[in-house]
């Protein structure tokens, strides 16, 4: 029996809970849905600093199966920098959108990069040296964004934010302050995640599917409003509705992960009965 999730909002034209349904859903139509994943607090658990995260052994071959099930129509979208994100699921590499969606490698391999200016390198280093006074606060360099994360010192949320807000005026127009659990990031303005989600459903094998999101943080929000405008499905990982257009929740990163587990199992066991059936 799969674990059901005691949590549940919005879809109330289904009677299945969001984790049943999402297994049954991407079970029974693999060829209808495309899937986007957010990787924090998502797929994987929240830890106390950025590098300290666990990737569950079995995670990135369940997800490797499921991709190959949807016909390669799932793609991870992050805050993280790319190169950081594929090193969590070696070997295997899936289309994903870093930096909040300001960077994306498409499901053929090419890559929409964003270098980091000249500004924000300075940016970057005062706020390591700055850094160095306040205890506590993590300085996350991503390439083309920086992160200033504050779960160690949560006491210094209102003063780290001025600060961000200081240096975001040094970086310039072409970047934005996005909020997050525990953290303040500058990053390119260029694109959100929903822009990225919208960008790989103009493109194969994307293309003509519906879309569902799942994701944790402020910044999967933009994903839920242009998959709510899709018809497709949006959920987040939450105990509840609060503060989200997400349609649905699911309680945990582990449910997440024990729905991909249960696809992954019915696609393996599809598979032998295939295969039984034509020998
Ligand atoms: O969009 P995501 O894939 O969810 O990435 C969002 C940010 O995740 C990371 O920070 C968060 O997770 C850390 C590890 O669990 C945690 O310590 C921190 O408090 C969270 O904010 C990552 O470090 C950021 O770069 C991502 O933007
Ligand atoms: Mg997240």
């Amino acid at each position: 029996m799969l674990p059901s999730d005691p949590s549940h909002a919005g879809d109330d034209q289904d009677p299945l809970q969001p984790f049943d349904r999402l297994v049954k859903t991407l079970v029974e139509e693999p060829d209808q849905w495309a899937l986007f994943l957010d990787i924090d607090g998502t797929l994987i658990d929240l830890a106390p600093s950025p590098d300290e995260i666990v990737v569950p052994q079995d995670l990135p071959g369940h997800l490797s199966s499921v991709s190959q099930y949807l016909g390669g129509a799932l793609a991870l979208v992050t805050g993280r920098a790319l190169p950081y994100a594929d090193e969590l699921f070696q070997p295997h590499q899936f289309p994903i959108a870093g930096l909040h969606g300001s960077e994306r490698r498409l499901a053929d391999g090419t890559l929409d990069c964003v270098t980091a200016t000249e500004a924000l390198e300075e940016v970057k280093n005062a706020l390591c040296v700055a850094a160095g006074r306040w205890p506590g606060i993590l300085i996350e360099d991503k390439g083309a964004a920086v992160a200033a994360h504050y779960r160690q010192a949560p006491e210094r949320r209102a003063e780290l934010e001025e600060v961000m807000q200081y240096y975001l005026l040094q970086a310039g127009n072409d970047f934005t302050l996005q909020r997050g659990k525990m953290v303040f990031e500058i990053r390119p303005a260029r694109a959100d995640k929903g822009g990225a989600l919208e960008a790989y459903l103009t493109e194969p094998p994307f293309k003509g599917r519906r879309p569902i999101a799942i994701g944790d943080d402020v910044t999967d929000e933009a994903m839920f409003k242009v998959v709510n405008g899709m018809n497709g499905r949006s959920i987040r990982v939450a105990k509840n509705s609060d503060g989200t257009e997400a349609r649905s929740v699911i309680a945990s990163a582990a449910l997440v992960r024990d729905a991909l587990a249960g696809i992954a199992e019915q696609i393996a066991q599809n598979d032998l009965s295939q295969k039984g059936r034509r020998t």
